[in-house]
C-alpha cells in the first residue's frame, strides 16, 4: 500500500527496510519521513510541501526518503481501516511523520470507530504525541489579511500548547445509550495528574524560551477535570519561578484572543479547548491555511507534523488550497523533529519571500497582490521560472526577493556559501514552491472575484477589499511602507522564539491594549469609554493626592503631640474613611492603648520585615491598574433583585453604597503573590471597584500600605490552611490571601449586602473561597445597622426580638458552617463589633487554634455599643492576655502572634539595632502610603 520515494526514486513499501539500508550506502544524511497525504486537499498540499522540502534539503545537503502511507478516508477506501497496521508500522519506524489532513463528506455517516477522524486520533495515540505545538504568528505581509483590524493582530506571536492524546477526545466511557425512550450521547473528559504535568512542563519550557508568560486555559469554575488541571499547573509553576502564570476560563480566552491577542505569549490547554482555540487563532494570521503544528512525543518516538486545518472538502480538488501551513509544518519537522534548523530556515524564508512577492491563495488574497503568469523560461540556476515577462523583466519581485537574503531577525545566520549560490538555491526553492501553487492552484491568474464566487471562505475578502483603504497599493508596497515605518524591521520567523524577536512596544499589555480599545477616530462609544477611563484615572490620582495630604496632616498632628482624636488615618478595610466629617464618635486606631503595647513589642520589627519581604518589591514598584468601566446595574441586581429575602432597609443600603450605579472594573498588575517569594514575578488579578466608595482606597491599602504585604514572611514556609476574613468588605484581603497562599481556604464574612455583592464579584474567580453574607459577632444573632459612616462603614447592633436583620455568627459557628476544623489565621475588621466578639464570657477558645489574629480596633465606636472609650481594647486585651500571644503592630492593625510565630519573627530579625529604629511613619513614606 505504501510507497517509499525520494527526490530520485520510488520504492514499494514492502521492500522498504532493504531499500533503507540500500539508500544509506548512497546518501550521507538520510531522513526517513513517513508521509500521510490523507484526504481532501491533503494530496495537493503534500505535493507542494514535499517539493519544497526536497529542494531545501538539497540546498543544505540533506536527503529525505519519503514513505507514503494511507490514513483516514483514503485508508478506509483501501483497507476498511482508517489507520491500518501497515501505516502504523511505517509511522513508528520513521524519523518523523508528515501528515496533511483527513476526513470528508464521503465518510461522514460511518460509525465513530470507523471514521477517518478515528484514524488520526489513533495515530496520535499510537505515537504518544502528547504535546501539540501550534504557533500562531501574524506575518507582517498578512497583517491586513485577517478579518480583524491590523492594530489588533499586527505583531501577534502566540504559541498554543495543546494536550493531544487525552481529554474528552479519548476519555471513557463514551457512546450512546437509551434512557427513558430517548437516545443519549455521552463522553468523558478526563485528565490524570501525570498527563497535565507533562504538558505543563512542555509549556513552561516553551515560555522560558519566549516571553516567559504562560496562560493556562480551562474551565475550572465548572469542571472538576479543569480544577485538577489548574492545581497541577500551579504546582508545576513552582519549578518555573521566572514564568508569569495566569489562568483563564476557556470562554473568556476565546473572547480575549480576539479582543487583545497580543496579551498572550504561550497558552497551555487541553485537547478540545486547544483544538478550538487554535482554529480561532488561525484567523488572526489571516487563514486556517497558515497554521502549522508539531506534535511531539517522548524522546525516541517520531513526532507528527501537520497543519492545523482539516481536509477542506469544500475546496478539495479545485486548486484553491493554501499549502503554506503544510510547508511550515515541514519546517517545524525539520526544526524540532530532525534537528535541521537550516532546512527549516529555508522553508520559512521561502514562505515569507513568496508572500513578499505578492503571491496569495484565495484564502489570504488581498487587493493589489501580483497576478503572476505562467513560467516563461528557466532561471540560470536551471530551475523553472515562475515570474513572467520579457527577459529584461526577469528580475520580477519573486526573483528580487529570492536574491536578497531572507528576512531573518535574530535567527542563526544563513548558510555561509557564496551569496550567489545561496541565492540560486533559494530561488530554486521559491520556484518550486510557487510552481506548486501554480500547478495545483493557478490561483494567481484567477480574478479575486472568481475565488470569492466559488468559495465562501473567501467571501470576507470581498468585503475587506471594499473596506481596505490601502486597496490601491500592492502588498509588496504595503510591506515596504510598513518596513520603512518600522525602521526597517523585518518579518520574524514563523516559529521564532520570543527572545529572537525585536521587542515590540506593545508586547506588554497596556491599559488600552487590554481593553482592546483603539484610539477612536471619531467621537463615539469608544471615545466616551476612554474619557470615562481617563476620568477614573484622574479620580484615582486625586484620591492619592488627597491621601497624601491627609497623611501629611496626620503626621504633623502626631508631631505636634495630637491626641489621636478627631479623625483617622484614612485607612482600614471598610475602615475609618478618614475625613473626620462622619457623624458619630471620632478617634483613630492609634488612640488605643493596645496599639502602644503592640508597638512596644515587635511592631518595628514587622516594619523591618516588610522592608525585607520579597513581596514588597511588587508593592513598592507600584501596582498598575488597567481600568475598564462598566455599568453596575448588574451589581445592584445581584445585590437587590437577586436577593428577594432582603428587607427594604437592606435594599436601601445597597443603593446607598452605590449611589451612582457605576463600577470600575479592570485588572491590577504587579501584585505580590506566592511566585514572588521564590524570585518569580508579581501577579495580576481582575478587580472591580464601586465609584464613590472607599473601594479603590481600600484596595491600595491592602496591597500597598498594610501589614498584608509581609504576612508571607510572617508565616514562612508554613502557610495558613484555613483563614477567616471577617469584615471582608470588597474582598481585597481575600484576594491577597489567595495570591499569597493559593492552597488556603478562605471564609469571608460580610454583612453588608452591597459589599457582599462586590466581594462576590471580586472573588468569583478564586478557588476555595467561601463567602458568607453575615457578620461576625460574639454569638449567633440577628444584627441590624446602627449607624452609617459616610460611604465606608456601618456599625451594627443586635436586632430587637422579632426584628428582621442579617445573620451574625461567632467564630466557632462560622467554622462549623463553613466546614473548617479551625482557623489558623483570623482577620477581624468589623467596625467596633470586635467588642462583642471579645466580650466577657464569650467563647474565645478559637484564639489558641489560630497562629495569628489580625485586628483592627475601633475604640472610637465604643459609644454605639454602650461601652466606655477604651473598653473595646480592654476586652481584646483581656481575651488575649491569658493566651501568651504577643501583640505586634502594623501602622493600623494589631497582629497577635502565637509564641512559635513570635519566636520565628524575632529570630528572623535578630536585631541589627540601627534597623530596629525604622518606624511606622518611615514605612509609610517608603511605601508611599
Ligand atoms: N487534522 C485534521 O486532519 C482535521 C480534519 N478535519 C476534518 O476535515 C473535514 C472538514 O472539516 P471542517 O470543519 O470543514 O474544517 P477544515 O479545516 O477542513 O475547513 C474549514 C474551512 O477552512 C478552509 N480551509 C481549511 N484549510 C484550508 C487551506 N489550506 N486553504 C484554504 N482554505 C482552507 C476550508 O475550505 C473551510 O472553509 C472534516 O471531515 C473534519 O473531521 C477537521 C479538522 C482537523
Ligand atoms: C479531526 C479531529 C480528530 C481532530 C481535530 O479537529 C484536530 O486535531 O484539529
Amino acid at each position: 500500500m505504501q510507497a517509499t520515494l525520494s527526490a530520485r526514486c520510488i520504492r514499494p513499501a514492502a521492500a522498504r527496510p532493504a531499500a533503507r539500508r540500500g539508500r544509506l550506502q548512497v546518501c550521507a544524511a538520510t531522513h526517513n519521513i513517513t508521509v500521510l497525504p490523507g484526504d481532501g486537499i491533503g494530496p495537493e498540499i503534500t505535493k507542494v510541501a514535499l517539493k519544497a522540502l526536497t529542494a531545501a534539503g538539497k540546498a543544505e545537503g540533506e536527503d529525505f526518503v519519503y514513505t507514503e502511507a494511507p490514513i483516514g478516508g483514503a485508508a478506509i477506501d483501501a483497507t476498511g481501516d482508517p489507520y491500518p497496521a501497515s501505516t502504523e508500522e511505517v509511522c513508528k519506524a520513521a524519523d518523523a511523520v508528515l501528515l496533511a489532513c483527513i476526513g470528508g463528506y464521503k465518510w461522514d455517516s460511518l460509525p465513530n470507530a470507523q471514521r477517518p477522524e478515528k484514524g488520526l486520533l489513533r495515530l496520535r495515540s499510537s505515537l504518544n504525541a502528547f504535546a501539540n505545538l501550534r504557533p500562531a504568528v501574524v506575518l507582517p505581509q498578512l497583517a491586513d489579511a485577517s478579518t480583524l483590524k491590523r492594530e489588533v493582530v499586527e505583531g501577534v506571536d502566540i504559541l498554543i500548547v495543546r494536550e493531544l492524546v487525552g481529554g474528552i477526545y479519548f476519555g471513557e466511557p463514551r457512546g450512546f445509550k437509551e434512557e427513558n425512550g430517548e437516545r443519549v450521547g455521552y463522553n468523558t473528559m478526563v485528565y490524570r495528574e501525570s498527563e497535565v504535568e507533562r504538558i505543563a512542563r512542555v509549556a513552561f519550557d516553551a515560555a522560558m524560551k519566549r516571553g516567559k508568560r504562560l496562560c493556562s486555559v480551562e474551565k475550572s469554575n465548572v469542571l472538576e477535570v479543569s480544577q485538577l488541571w489548574k492545581d497541577v499547573v500551579i504546582r508545576v509553576a513552582q519549578d518555573y519561578p521566572e514564568v508569569e502564570l495566569s489562568h483563564m476560563y476557556i470562554d473568556n480566552a476565546a473572547m480575549q484572543l480576539i479582543r487583545n491577542p497580543k496579551y498572550f505569549d504561550v497558552v497551555v490547554t487541553g485537547n478540545i479547548f486547544g483544538d478550538i482555540l487554535s482554529d480561532e487563532a488561525s484567523m488572526l494570521t489571516g487563514s486556517l491555511g497558515m497554521l502549522p503544528s508539531a506534535s511531539i512525543s517522548e524522546p525516541g518516538k517520531p513526532g507528527i507534523y501537520e497543519p492545523v486545518h482539516g481536509s477542506a472538502p469544500d475546496i478539495a480538488g479545485q486548486d484553491k488550497a493554501n499549502p503554506l501551513a503544510m510547508v511550515l509544518s515541514a519546517a517545524m519537522m525539520c526544526r524540532y523533529g530532525l534537528n535541521l534548523p537550516k532546512v527549516a530556515d529555508r522553508l520559512e524564508a521561502a514562505v515569507t519571500a513568496a508572500l513578499d512577492a505578492g503571491y496569495r491563495t484565495g484564502d489570504i488574497m488581498q487587493p493589489g497582490c501580483k497576478q503572476p503568469r505562467p513560467s516563461a523560461g528557466r532561471h540560470p540556476s536551471g530551475s523553472p521560472m515562475v515570474a513572467s515577462g520579457p527577459p529584461s523583466r526577469q528580475s520580477s519581485p519573486l526573483i528580487d526577493a529570492s536574491m536578497r537574503p531572507p528576512p531573518r531577525s535574530g535567527r542563526p545566520a544563513p548558510s555561509r556559501r557564496p551569496v550567489l549560490a545561496a541565492a540560486a538555491a533559494f530561488v530554486c526553492l521559491l520556484v518550486v514552491l510557487m510552481r506548486g501553487h501554480q500547478q495545483s492552484a493557478e490561483l494567481q491568474r484567477r480574478p479575486i472575484d472568481a475565488d470569492v464566487e466559488k468559495n465562501p471562505f473567501d467571501a470576507r475578502h470581498a468585503g475587506q477589499q471594499a473596506a481596505n483603504v490601502r486597496g490601491g497599493s500592492t502588498v509588496q508596497q504595503q510591506h515596504e511602507e510598513q518596513a520603512a515605518a518600522a525602521g526597517g524591521k523585518q518579518a520574524h520567523s514563523v516559529v521564532a522564539q520570543r527572545g529572537d524577536k525585536q521587542p515590540q512596544p506593545d508586547d506588554e499589555p497596556t491599559p488600552e491594549a487590554l481593553r482592546g480599545v483603539q484610539p477612536p477616530k471619531k467621537p463615539g462609544k469608544l471615545a466616551q469609554q476612554k474619557a470615562a477611563v481617563a476620568a477614573a484615572q484622574q479620580e484615582a490620582a486625586e484620591e492619592e493626592a488627597q491621601q497624601a495630604e491627609q497623611q501629611q496632616a496626620q503626621e504633623q498632628q502626631q508631631q505636634q503631640g495630637g491626641d489621636g482624636q478627631g479623625g483617622s488615618d484614612g485607612s482600614g478595610e471598610g475602615g475609618e474613611g478618614g475625613s473626620g466629617e462622619e457623624e458619630g464618635p471620632t478617634g483613630g486606631w492609634s488612640d488605643s492603648f493596645l496599639k502602644q503595647k503592640a508597638d512596644a513589642h515587635l511592631g518595628n520589627l514587622l516594619d523591618l520585615t516588610s522592608q525585607m519581604s520579597p513581596l514588597r518589591t511588587c508593592a513598592a514598584d507600584g501596582f498598575s491598574l488597567e481600568v475598564q468601566e462598566r455599568e453596575a446595574e448588574d451589581l445592584l441586581a445581584d445585590a437587590i433583585e437577586g436577593r428577594p429575602e432582603l428587607t427594604e432597609a437592606q435594599q436601601r443600603w445597597a443603593r446607598y453604597v452605590a449611589p451612582e450605579p457605576t463600577l470600575v472594573s479592570g485588572t491590577a498588575h504587579n501584585l505580590p503573590c506566592a511566585a514572588r517569594r521564590s524570585g518569580g514575578t508579581c501577579c495580576s488579578q481582575p478587580v472591580s471597584f464601586r465609584r464613590n466608595t472607599t473601594d479603590y482606597r481600600v484596595f491600595k491599602q491592602v496591597f500597598q500600605c498594610h501589614y498584608m504585604r509581609y504576612l508571607y514572611t510572617l508565616f514562612g514556609d508554613q502557610p495558613p490552611k484555613y483563614i477567616l476574613d471577617a469584615g471582608a468588605n470588597a474582598g481585597f484581603s481575600t484576594i491577597l490571601f489567595k495570591l499569597l497562599w493559593p492552597e488556603a481556604k478562605v471564609v469571608m464574612l460580610e454583612p453588608d449586602p452591597s459589599n457582599f455583592a462586590i466581594l462576590s464579584r471580586n472573588t468569583a474567580r478564586l478557588e476555595n473561597v467561601h463567602p458568607i453574607n453575615a457578620g461576625l459577632w460574639g454569638r449567633t444573632a440577628n444584627i441590624t445597622v446602627k449607624a452609617n459612616h459616610g460611604n465606608w462603614g456601618k456599625v451594627f447592633q443586635e436586632a430587637e426580638e422579632g426584628q428582621s436583620g442579617m445573620p451574625a455568627y461567632s467564630v466557632a459557628d462560622v467554622a462549623k458552617k463553613a466546614g473548617v476544623p479551625a482557623f489558623d489565621f483570623v482577620k477581624i475588621d468589623i467596625e467596633g463589633a470586635e467588642g462583642q466578639v471579645f466580650a466577657p464570657g464569650r467563647d474565645v477558645s478559637w484564639i489558641k487554634q489560630a497562629r495569628a489574629v489580625s485586628l483592627e480596633l475601633h475604640d472610637f465606636f465604643a459609644d454605639y455599643f454602650g461601652l466606655k472609650r477604651g473598653e473595646i481594647s480592654s476586652r481584646v486585651d483581656a481575651a488575649f492576655s491569658p493566651t501568651g500571644y504577643t501583640p505586634v503592630s502594623d501602622n493600623e492593625h494589631i497582629i497577635y502572634l502565637n509564641p512559635e510565630l513570635q519566636a520565628s519573627v524575632s529570630q528572623l530579625h535578630a536585631p541589627p539595632p540601627k534597623l530596629v529604629a525604622i518606624r511606622t511613619a518611615r514605612l509609610k513614606k517608603i511605601s508611599g502610603c
